[in-house]
């Protein structure tokens, strides 16, 4: 019998609590007994965490918006073909903080590029990779900000003006008015727990549903 995993992405503005919302799913579902796989963008194997680096830091401020595409492309392309593919093969759970629909939001909304260029590079990129379920934490910018500031001095993205960081925020909602089907919005702003509850319903209910096709 073919063993089924499912691709599971978070996405929203910078700050907006993913990793913290993965960390408390991923217990979640290996207390269930699952096989969970948790990974990030850009990032997730040693080509990706490189770049990553690149695009991160302040001193490539200015960076050219179709070179960071690129890069944000390249690290994708590794990431899906050496992680995501044979993970999902093996019938894992795939958590990835962040995947295609990031680049939407920051680089096509955000940073104007065409909105149809960046969906035609992230299918080249990913081979066609869609997730089975997008999770958005949305969350008034400002306030993130105010929360990330806590940590300290932001990356390059993060360091970008408030203006940019709505425009990202209003991208990923255009996102998920498109495709209701696969995204959940979650206000960011609530507490940890009542996040995570409403993400483990969210799973949950996803489970379910697929058991019964
Ligand atoms: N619901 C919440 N309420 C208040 N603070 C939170 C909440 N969730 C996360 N935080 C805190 O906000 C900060 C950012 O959280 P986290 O790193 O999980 O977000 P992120 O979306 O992964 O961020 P980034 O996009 O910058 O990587 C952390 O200091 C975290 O402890
Ligand atoms: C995948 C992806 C990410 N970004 C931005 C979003 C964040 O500002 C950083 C990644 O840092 P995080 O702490 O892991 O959230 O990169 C982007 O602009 N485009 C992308 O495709």
């Amino acid at each position: 019998m073919q063993i089924r995993g499912m691709f599971i992405t978070f996405e929203g503005p910078d700050g907006a609590g993913k990793t913290t919302q993965i960390g408390l799913l991923s217990q979640y579902l290996s207390r269930r007994g699952m096989a969970v796989v948790t990974t990030r963008e850009p990032g997730g194997t040693p080509l990706g965490d490189d770049i990553r680096r690149i695009l991160l830091d302040v001193k490539y401020k200015g960076m050219d918006p179709r070179a960071e595409t690129l890069l944000y492309l390249a690290a994708r392309a590794q990431h899906a073909a050496t992680v995501i593919r044979p993970a999902l093969a093996e019938g894992r759970i795939i958590l990835s903080d962040r995947f295609a629909d990031s680049t939407l939001a920051y680089q096509g909304a955000a940073r104007a590029l065409a909105a149809a260029e960046v969906a035609a590079a992230n299918e080249f990129a990913t081979a066609g990779l869609i997730p089975d379920l997008t999770i958005l934490l949305d969350g008034d910018p400002a306030e993130l900000q105010t929360r990330r500031q806590r940590r300290g001095a932001g990356d390059r993205i993060e360091a970008e003006a408030i203006a940019f960081h709505r425009r990202v925020r209003t991208g990923f909602l255009q996102l998920a008015g498109k495709e209701p089907d696969r995204f959940r919005i979650i206000n960011a702003l609530d507490s940890v727990e009542t996040i995570n509850s409403q993400i483990v319903c969210y799973i949950d209910e996803f489970l379910h549903r697929r058991e019964k096709q």
